[in-house]
């Protein structure tokens, strides 16, 4: 076998050239981030000018941009929204070159206020029964209005990577809790998280999409866990209730998101 003495150096001149080519750190294109107050990071402080949408300097989309430098970044998730808001106001942030769009939405669709207002006033067979309403919505009309969603930001930007983030359970279930509802309270509504987290993967991923189950990463984190929390319990502002704390976004979004991103 023989072996041309210019190999090694043609070797090399290759391995400098495609050094030369490639950056340290491949850089980061356009971020959109778009959805309601889970996204915003209602329940997280530091809102600055953000007025109603409450965008938290502690929520995951500013972290994520705070540590990966993206080329532009629009924080576009309000507090409240629904899908049609996104479709109204914040879909349109979405242009052909965003490299990265993240979603949590759907939840107000369901009626999670009411559901949590509920089952807080009203007695267990009242929160059972307003949880089932909310999971048979979920599970009929939700699906369209995702997909409206979903389709109106894969249009604007057919190349970019869509992450669409799910809810958490809010409650642990099993043994005693003095800030709690009932057990009976407890199971229906982590029910309907499971529902969302159900339809919601199931349409983010008829899209392409890639579907972040926030239900695991707050495993342990939840109100009534005996770990830290990661959610606040009724808190005032009332608003605030059951969203997650600083914690909850960085340690359970944000670290969620940069485990599918790097
Ligand atoms: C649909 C049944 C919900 C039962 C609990 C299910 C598990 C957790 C799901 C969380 C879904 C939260 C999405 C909504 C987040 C959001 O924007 O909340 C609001 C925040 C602020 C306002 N507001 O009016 O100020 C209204 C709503």
């Amino acid at each position: 076998m023989r072996v041309p003495k210019t190999l090694p150096i043609v070797v090399l001149a290759v391995l400098a050239l495609v050094g030369l080519a490639t950056p340290a750190s491949a850089a980061v294109g356009k971020y959109v981030a778009l959805g309601d107050s889970y996204s915003s990071g209602l329940g997280a402080g530091s809102y600055g000018s953000s007025g109603s949408c409450k965008r938290s300097a502690n929520a995951y989309p500013q972290l994520w941009a705070n540590s990966h430098a993206p080329s532009a970044f629009t924080f576009a998730a309000c507090s409240g929204a629904v899908t049609q808001d996104v479709l109204n106001g914040q879909v349109g942030s979405v242009t052909s070159d965003t490299a990265l769009v993240t979603i949590s939405i759907g939840g107000n669709d369901a009626g999670f206020a009411n559901v949590m207002t509920e089952c807080n006033l009203s007695s267990d067979s009242a929160c059972v029964s307003r949880n089932q309403t909310a999971q048979n919505f979920a599970r009929t009309t939700l699906p369209g209005r995702l997909d409206s969603v979903y389709r109106a930001i894969r249009d604007r930007a057919p190349s970019a990577r869509v992450v669409v983030l799910g809810y958490p359970r809010i409650y642990k279930t099993s043994g005693s809790c003095v800030v709690g509802l009932s057990e009976t309270k407890r199971a229906a509504i982590n029910q309907s998280a499971d529902v969302l987290a159900t339809v919601t993967s199931g349409r983010a991923a008829a899209f392409g999409f890639t579907f972040v189950d926030t239900r695991t990463t707050f495993t342990n984190h939840e109100i009534c866990a005996s770990g830290t929390r990661w959610l606040n319990s009724v808190t005032w502002p009332v608003e605030e209730s059951y969203h997650p704390n600083t914690t909850g976004q960085n340690s359970g979004y944000y670290a969620a998101l940069r485990a599918v991103t790097g």
